[in-house]
This record gives structure tokens, C-alpha cells and sequence, in this order.
């Protein structure tokens, strides 16, 4: 029993592996097609001149068969001993005159091998082809008597066989069923199509005679349908209708291959035109329509266009065979941070408490304050949010807004509360608000805000939940439209914490392959949490021992950096020909970028500052040009910008600043005129703190309650994503080569690197002396190609630095190059 187990075991083994080595042992090479495919044409035609010579010569041939090896025998074959012995083979012993469907398509098959055409339609013509050979020899068989020459000795024999078995009638009867099935399966003939081909073969004829203009024979043989006609004349002239027939039905497969081309023998004008456009890969064919019902017979030539291949097939199979690109994949086990690593505050707090008692108080005092200066209120509603409480009064008719709006801090002071800040009108409403603050606030928090539906449903590119609204709604922008946020507020208003909350919705949203976090804390505590994520998601520069950016000398240095990734994106985003990152990731994804072309997956890179004033005091314009240039530009390529600040002055917040930046959150400041910098307009230094904030698109203001969320919360977070599997490194910036790490102008001339001729001549050819260009075009490191570019300004081929623009050419082009190296 074993035995047997084991032995069948072992068949099934062979069999499996025996398949696929088969298939490739008879795929020839080009060069085995080519040379088997014209000895098969050759040997046809060897074959059909000794058949023919076979039916005059057979008589005196045969009897010298017997002598093949005696070389003074010649027989009169036109093949001599070869032909006569084939010819006999097929012709006398196999199927008589028949046989000569041999060597046609011994040739036919020649040609196929040699042009590698469908095989599978060889296929057919040789199964057709036997099965005819072998009906018209038994047919033939009537007539023969005793084998021979007209139906061969098989042919005889199965006509005799049948004619023992079923008489002659039965036989008679049997091949005329197989001519119908013939007819039927091969040559598609119904008897509908018969008699209209007859119908319109008579037209046709009584045409003829009628215009001397239809002469061609070919005509009458095609006109098979009285609708429009294709003719294709590059193909069908040459095909026999049955070989149309054949392409026709197989014209699934002949779509794939490129060698054969098809055409509907019934076809409509719809086909027609439907055709052309489904076989983009065909070499172009003339066709030309012919209308029947027309009288003066115009004849149409249209041209079909071939579409160019385009570089979406090759994208298309990639995504076939491999899918899409995942960015994810490298992390693939990356776990998203869990929700209760964040704190549930409302335990505590108990989350938002209705004191009618003080709704209640707070609505006469309202009343009563604006009846002092008698403006009526007709209607008051009150809303109540997590901090504050917003009153919406509908004055009665005819007094004006304006006169509230006038009014403002006198009724503020009149209600004698800290944070109230008036809203006259409600944008969008006709009615004026007025925010008092709750006596008990409630704490909204980065828990409550992230498992919102909100923020867990929203498809953004960087969403952020920023807290929750006055009317409790969680509040959720996206980053990446803003596009780059401006935050202010006075010292222990809730910056940091809001920071935290920004960074913590994209950690809770987003996978370390999709957004990079370049972390600038001058104050130095504040951030430190993160570094613990630094090799999943932070990004900084190739030399920095820290991810987390606490010198502000280092600050410049990444900024520019940041500025060279950006030009570096810019440049992959023009060969992609795609206006933004998200389009770029998308072509990227579906295999349609090359990445040895320098097309990788690009993350998105936000830039967070805390405390920018600090830098501004200590870099000025060092750091002011890079962030707006930044700002002004980043947007298209992934790049966003948080500059947080405590102190909103104009010499901080420039305006060169503030035009860049049209998102802004303002925290609790201590005057106005702060709140005027920071939102162009009073309102921030009413809020009252601990993360009450506004917030602006540009348009309307929004007073939200930030979420809180505290250091241990943090702390658990990045724990949590630190102690999974991470890159290798830290995403890693472009090297920027600062001024003062520039080598000076004495450089030698035969302390030149190797390939200063080289770099010379790419700088002046493309009349931009950028490092970053050196670094693509040759490879090279960006310490090497700083280098040339300091080698190359000693040289006088390119201007002085000058900060993030890449520096003048001073060579206009390469003769003049040649003629300053050669001077030297
Ligand atoms: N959203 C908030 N909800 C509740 N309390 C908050 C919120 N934000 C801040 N606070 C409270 O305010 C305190 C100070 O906040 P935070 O440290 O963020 O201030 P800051 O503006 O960053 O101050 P500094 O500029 O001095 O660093 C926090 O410790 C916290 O108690």
C-alpha cells in the first residue's frame, strides 16, 4: 500500500514539473522560427512540385520505388527519388488528389512561423484542412476503383468501409451532412446569408452591366451584404473568405496579436468605426466604404490613426503584475495609536453642565444692559458651548447694527465679565451675538476630538481636530488647504498645548510614510517629547545628531534645506507634468513615475516653530527670506508651516509673514493691538485662556475650545509609536552647505575635483548654478556638490551665494566656458 502511495505520488510530481519546462523547450528563438519557417515554406513547395509531377509520372515512378537505394535508377519525379517515394506515400497510399492540401499548408505553415503569426489559426486551418482532405478523398472514393490516384488508398478504403456498412445512399447522405456541417461551422453560411449573397450577386451582375465603371471581378465575391462594404485593401484581396470567416470568429484572440488584422465580413457602420478605436496597437489600414444605395457609388477612404503606446500601458501592467505602489508597506505592521492612550477628561469634569440658574442671570443682565441703551430685544437664544456661552439676540425692528456693534465695549464692561466678546452681526445670521464665559469650563479633550465621527471619517490630506466649537461641534480643518497656520498667544494661554493637539491629530490619523515632521523648539522642552518617533516621523538634516532642532544656527541651515527639497520637488513634479504632490503620489502610486528617474513617494513635511520670536530676534532676515519663500511656494508640494509665537508684534509677525499665512489661531493676548497683528481685527484679547481660541481661514472668525492634551498623554503616544519597528533613520533633508562652511575663493586649480569640467559645463548648459542640479545630474553627494559650486564660483563660472536662490551663471554658454578654462 505504501509503496503504491509513494509511486503515484511521485507521478503527480513529475507531471506538475514536467508542464511548464515543456511549454519552453518549444518556444524557438527568433532566429529557430525564422530558419524553421522557410525551410517549411521550401519543403511545401518541394512537395507540391512532386505531387504534381506525381500524377504524370506515377505509372513508370512506382515500379522503381522498390529500388530507392540503387542510385542508377532515376525516376522521373521532378523530385526524383524523394518526390516519388513522398508522393506515393500521400498521394496513392494516403488520400489521392487531395493530398495536395499537404504541401499548402506545409508552406502556409512557413509563412506563420516566419512572420510569427497566430498559431492558434494555424491550429485551425490544419484541423480544417485534414478533415476537407479526408472528405474529398472518401467523396472521391465513388469514383475510384480499387485505390489509385483520384481518392488514394484511405479514401477507398473508408468509402468502401462505409459502403459495407451503410450502403451508398447512407454514405452519400453522410458526407453530404458533413459539407452542411462544413458549411455551417467553418464558413459560418446560413441559408439567410446564402440567399441574400445570391440576392445581391444578381444586383450586383445587373449593376455591372449597367455602369461600365464596376469592372472588378474581387466585387462580386465580397458584396456579400447590400449594407456599406469594407474593403480592406492592404488584407482582404489576398484572403479567401473562409480565412475572413476564421479571423472573424476568433477575434478575441487576434486582438491580443498584433500580427493578424480583422475585418467584419457583415458589418455596420457602427462596427466600423467601433474597430478602429478598440485596436490602438494595429499599423494603420486603409479601408474604404463603399455605400451600395448610393448611385454615383463615391467612394470614402478613411484612414484609421494609430494611437502612440502610451507610457500608461507599461504603468497598467506594472500595477497588474505588482499593484499599486504601497508607501505603507515598509511599515506595514505599523500600528496607529490607540485611543485610550488618551485621557477621558469628562470623568472629571463631567462633561458640559446646563446651570439654567446662570443662563437665567445672564440673560437679564443682557437685557437689561442693552435697555440701557434702549436697544429692545425682540428674541434671545442662548447656545452653550465648553467655555463660553453665546447669547443670539434678535433686536427689535428698525434698530441698527451698527449701533450695537458701536456699543461694544460698553456693554461689555456693563456685564462686567472677563472673556465677553461681541459678535454684531453673527456672520451669515441676522443676529448678534454675544459670548459670556461659563462659570464652570469643561475641558475638551484630544480624546473627545479625535474619536469624534468627524475627524475619524474625514478624508483630508493633514486633518487636524482642533478642538471643539461653541456649539459643540468638533471642530476639523485640514492643514494642507490652510496652507501653512500662524499661531499667537500670550504666555500660558495653551500654545503648547495646542501644538501638542496638531501633532497628535496627524499621529493619530496619519502613517509615518505619509507625513514628516520637521520640529524647531528654541525653548527646548517643549518638543523633546517627539523625540522618540524620530526615525517614523520626524525628517532632518543628513548631519544633525537631534532630529528636534534647538539651535537656532541649525535652524537657518534646515530651513534652507527645507527650501532645496522644495525646488528639488518642484523640479520631479514639472517631469511628471502634475500641478501638486497629490497628483504626483497618485501617478507615483499607479507605477507611472520611474524611481530611477529620482521619482519617489513624497510625504508630506510639516515645519513646526515654536516660538518664532525668539528666531526672528536672533536671525532675522536669515530666517524671515526662507520661511516666506517657503510659504509663498510650499503649498503645491507638501510643505506646511506652524510658526507659533507669545509675542504677536509687528516685528515678529512681518508682513511679509502675515501675507503668507491666511491661517491663524490666536490664543489669549494681552491687548488689542496684539490681536489687530495677529487677526486683523480685536477679539483675541477678550478670550479667556487656558486654550480658548480664535480661529480664521481668512474669512470668519471661529472661538474654539482647543482640545487639552497633557505631557503624560504625549509621552504615552510617542512611546507607544516609538517602541514599534522605524526606519532605519530619520527622513532625511537635503545637505545644505551653509556661507560660512564655504571654502573660500583660493581654491586651488589642481585641488579641482575630477569632474569640475563636467559640473562647468552642466551649470552653463543649464544657466542655473544650483547645487542641488550638480547633485542630479552627476550623482553626486551634496557635500561634493557644494563643493563644485564653491570651485566653480573660484573659477568665475557661477556668482557669489546668495541664500536660498541658486546662484548666477556667469558664462553664457559653452564656447565661452572652453575659452575661460583654456585661459587659465
Ligand atoms: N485646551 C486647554 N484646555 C484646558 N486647559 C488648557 C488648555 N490649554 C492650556 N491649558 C492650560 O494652560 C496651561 C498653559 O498652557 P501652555 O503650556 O500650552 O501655554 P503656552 O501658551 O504654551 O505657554 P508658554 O508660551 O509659556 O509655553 C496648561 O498647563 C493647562 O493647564
Amino acid at each position: 500500500m505504501a509503496k503504491k502511495k509513494t509511486s503515484s505520488k511521485r507521478k503527480t510530481t513529475t507531471t506538475k514539473k514536467t508542464k511548464t519546462p515543456l511549454k519552453q523547450r518549444f518556444k524557438l528563438s527568433n532566429q529557430q522560427r525564422v530558419i524553421l519557417g522557410s525551410f517549411l515554406f521550401f519543403l511545401g513547395i518541394a512537395l507540391f512540385f512532386a505531387f504534381i509531377s506525381f500524377f504524370f509520372n506515377w505509372k513508370t515512378d512506382q515500379s522503381e520505388l522498390s529500388e530507392f537505394y540503387n542510385r542508377d535508377i532515376s525516376p522521373k519525379n521532378w523530385l526524383s527519388k524523394f518526390g516519388a517515394t513522398v508522393s506515393h506515400f500521400f498521394i496513392f497510399n494516403g488520400f489521392g488528389v487531395s493530398a495536395l492540401v499537404i504541401p499548402v499548408m506545409t508552406s502556409l505553415t512557413g509563412v506563420y512561423l516566419f512572420f510569427d503569426l497566430n498559431k492558434k489559426r494555424l491550429l485551425g486551418f490544419w484541423f480544417w484542412g485534414a478533415l476537407v482532405m479526408l472528405w474529398v478523398s472518401v467523396v472521391l472514393g465513388f469514383v475510384e476503383k480499387g485505390g489509385g490516384l483520384l481518392a488514394g488508398v484511405v479514401g477507398f478504403e473508408i468509402n468502401d468501409f462505409l459502403r459495407d456498412y451503410i450502403g451508398f445512399i447512407g454514405t452519400v447522405l453522410l458526407l453530404a451532412f458533413l459539407a452542411i456541417v462544413y458549411i455551417v461551422v467553418r464558413l459560418k453560411y446560413t441559408p439567410e446569408k446564402i440567399s441574400q449573397s445570391l440576392r445581391s450577386t444578381q444586383r450586383d451582375t445587373s449593376k455591372t452591366t449597367r455602369t461600365s465603371k464596376q469592372t472588378s471581378n474581387q466585387k462580386d465575391k465580397e458584396d456579400a451584404e447590400p449594407k456599406p462594404i469594407i474593403e480592406d485593401t492592404s488584407n482582404l484581396v489576398n484572403n479567401k473568405t473562409d480565412d475572413v470567416l476564421q479571423e472573424k470568429e476568433k477575434k478575441e484572440e487576434t486582438k491580443s496579436s498584433p500580427d493578424t488584422k480583422e475585418i467584419n465580413l457583415n458589418p455596420t457602420v457602427n462596427d466600423f468605426y467601433a474597430d478602429p478605436k478598440n485596436r490602438d496597437d494595429e499599423i494603420p489600414e486603409k479601408l474604404i466604404i463603399k455605400s451600395e444605395d448610393n448611385p454615383e457609388d463615391i467612394e470614402m477612404e478613411v484612414e484609421t490613426t494609430v494611437e502612440e503606446e502610451v507610457v500608461e500601458n507599461i504603468s497598467a501592467k506594472l500595477v497588474k503584475d505588482f499593484g499599486e505602489f504601497d508607501p505603507k508597506l515598509e511599515l506595514g505592521n505599523y500600528k496607529f495609536p490607540t485611543i485610550d492612550l488618551l485621557k477621558d477628561y469628562s470623568v472629571q469634569t463631567g462633561g458640559i453642565t446646563i446651570d439654567q440658574g446662570e443662563l437665567e442671570e445672564n440673560k437679564n443682565r443682557i437685557v437689561e444692559t442693552l435697555k440701557n441703551y434702549k436697544i429692545e430685544i425682540a428674541q434671545i437664544k442662548a447656545t452653550v458651548g465648553p467655555t463660553v456661552t453665546l447669547y443670539e439676540i434678535v433686536p427689535e425692528a428698525g434698530i441698527r447694527i451698527s449701533k450695537i456693534k458701536n456699543l461694544e465695549d460698553d456693554i461689555a464692561l456693563s456685564l462686567a465679565a472677563l472673556g465677553i466678546r461681541i459678535i454684531a452681526p453673527i456672520p451669515g445670521k441676522g443676529t448678534i451675538g454675544i459670548e459670556v464665559p461659563n462659570k464652570k469650563s469643561t475641558i475638551v479633550s484630544m480624546r473627545s476630538a479625535i474619536a469624534s465621527p468627524k475627524f475619524q471619517n474625514a478624508e483630508m490630506a493633514l486633518p487636524l481636530s482642533l478642538g471643539k466649537t461653541i456649539s459643540n461641534e468638533t471642530f476639523v480643518v485640514d492643514l494642507a488647504k490652510m496652507p501653512h497656520l500662524l499661531m499667537a498667544g500670550a504666555t500660558g494661554q495653551g500654545k503648547s498645548v495646542g501644538l501638542n493637539a496638531i501633532l497628535t491629530s496627524l499621529l493619530y490619523k496619519k502613517h509615518p510614510a505619509e507625513v514628516k515632521f520637521v520640529l524647531v523648539d528654541p525653548k527646548k522642552v517643549e518638543l523633546t517629547l517627539f523625540n522618540k518617533i524620530e526615525r517614523h516621523y520626524l525628517a532632518k538634516l543628513p548631519d544633525a545628531e537631534e532630529a528636534i532642532i534647538t539651535d537656532n544656527n541649525k535652524v537657518i541651515n534646515t530651513l534652507n534645506s527645507l527650501c532645496i527639497e522644495m525646488d528639488n520637488r518642484y523640479d520631479l513634479l514639472k517631469q511628471a507634468m502634475v500641478r501638486n504632490i497629490t497628483e504626483y503620489n497618485t501617478k507615483f502610486k499607479t507605477r507611472k513615475l520611474n524611481p530611477e528617474n529620482g521619482h519617489r513617494f513624497l510625504p508630506y513635511i510639516v515645519l513646526v516653530v515654536d516660538e518664532f520670536a525668539d528666531l526672528i530676534m536672533t536671525a532675522g532676515k536669515e530666517v524671515e527670506t526662507p520661511i516666506a519663500r517657503l510659504a509663498q511656494l510650499a503649498r503645491a508640494i507638501g510643505i506646511h508651516l506652524i510658526i507659533a509665537t507669545q509675542r504677536p508684534s509687528v516685528n515678529v509677525i512681518t508682513g511679509m509673514i502675515k501675507a503668507n499665512f491666511p491661517a491663524r489661531i490666536a490664543f489669549r493676548v494681552t491687548s488689542k493691538i496684539d490681536s489687530r497683528t495677529i487677526l486683523d481685527t480685536g477679539g483675541a484679547d477678550q478670550l479667556i485662556g487656558r486654550g480658548d481660541m480664535l480661529f480664521t481661514q481668512g474669512n470668519d472668525i471661529v472661538r474654539i475650545q482647543c482640545a487639552f492634551v497633557d505631557t503624560p498623554e504625549v509621552e504615552r503616544i510617542t512611546e507607544y509609536i516609538g517602541s514599534q519597528k522605524a526606519y532605519p533613520d530619520a527622513h532625511l533633508l537635503p545637505e545644505y552647505v551653509g556661507e560660512e562652511s564655504g571654502t573660500g575663493l583660493d581654491i586651488d586649480k589642481s585641488d579641482r575635483d575630477k569632474l569640475f569640467n563636467e559640473a562647468a559645463e552642466v551649470i552653463v548648459t543649464a544657466q542655473q548654478g544650483s547645487a542641488s542640479l550638480l547633485q542630479r545630474k552627476l550623482k553626486l553627494g551634496y557635500n561634493r556638490a557644494g563643493r563644485l559650486i564653491d570651485q566653480l564660483e573660484a573659477a568665475g563660472v557661477v556668482g557669489p551665494f546668495e541664500g536660498s536662490k541658486a546662484r548666477q551663471v556667469l558664462v553664457q554658454d559653452l564656447a565661452s566656458l572652453h575659452q575661460l578654462l583654456d585661459n587659465e
